[in-house]
């Protein structure tokens, strides 16, 4: 059957010639073997093994339900905080296995920052939302902290809009303005996964934007891996592409050819909007 391409703006690429050149190329920063999620009876998660490379775009995509979330909460084991939970197999992080009983959470968490659906900034100054993380790693000195203020809201894209107004409560910034405070939060403090479910979904398509720009100005530095119900932003933004079903990995791969041409039916026919 003919794939319907170019449903989705997947940039110009030149033909590879052999499967073997189109392996994925960066170095991975997180491998899942066998892993298994239970929330009580329900499997949420069955056998993912995946390999995230660093300092590049994963996209998880895949139909309401299908484990998405629960996936990228598992990377910074934030999914164990909820009681019913329960974990099978093994997450290394840079080699390691973050999900073995010696593994600080703490640390890992502060290594793998996340954002969002909604921005949820605190209910303080834009300043201290982003002074806040490098005040609990123990930074008081005023000229340190500006420092990072300001180059961590430099790098989230929002210096410009919000520097004659650092003291104002952050609540009084839009939403798409509130969504970037919360990347500058998270990249004060110094992370090097950036995990984000959904972080668009609230915003305006010209916030929408700019947070897609801010993204991928942020590969450079970050390893990051973003939830998208939004197929759209997954081919413009992401250099590689998980799609999941009912807990499982269907297909995982470059973004330009999952999206072209999908090895797995389920796959084409949930690019091409058959279901989901
Ligand atoms: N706290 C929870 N307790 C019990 N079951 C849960 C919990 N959170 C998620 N689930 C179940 O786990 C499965 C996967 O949910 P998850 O939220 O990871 O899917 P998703 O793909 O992110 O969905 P969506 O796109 O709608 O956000 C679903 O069946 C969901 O009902």
């Amino acid at each position: 059957m003919a794939v319907q391409t170019q449903l989705y703006a997947v940039p110009e690429i030149e033909k590879k010639e052999s499967k073997e050149q189109n392996e994925l190329e960066n170095e991975k920063i997180f491998e899942t073997k066998s892993l298994n999620l239970w929330y009580g009876e329900t499997q949420a998660l069955k056998n993912i093994e995946l390999e995230i490379p660093e300092k590049s775009i994963t996209a998880i995509i895949g139909p309401s339900g299908c484990g998405k979330s629960t996936f990228i909460k598992t990377l910074n084991r934030m999914v164990e905080l909820i009681p019913s939970v329960q974990t099978k197999g093994d997450i290394h992080y840079k080699g390691s296995n973050i999900l073995s009983n010696d593994y600080s959470a703490e640390a890992l968490r502060t290594d793998v920052g996340m954002v969002f659906q909604k921005p949820n900034p605190f209910p303080k100054s834009i300043y201290d939302n982003v002074a806040y993380g490098p005040r609990i790693h123990g930074i008081k000195k005023k000229r340190i902290l500006d420092e990072i203020v300001e180059k961590s809201l430099r790098d989230a894209f929002i210096w410009d809009e919000v520097k004659e107004r650092l003291k104002d409560n952050a609540f009084g910034l839009s939403g798409g303005q509130q969504q970037r405070l919360c990347i500058a939060r998270c990249l004060a403090i110094e992370p090097e996964v950036i995990l984000m479910d959904e972080p668009t979904s609230a915003l305006d398509p010209i916030s929408t934007t700019k947070v897609e720009e801010l993204i991928q100005s942020l590969k450079k530095q970050y390893s990051i891996v973003i939830v998208t119900h939004n197929m759209q932003q997954a081919a413009r933004i992401s250099d590689q592409t998980a799609f999941f079903l009912n807990g499982e990995v269907v297909e995982f791969g470059k973004t330009e050819e999952l999206f072209t041409e999908p090895e797995d039916s389920r796959t084409m026919d949930y690019i091409n909007g058959r279901f989901g």
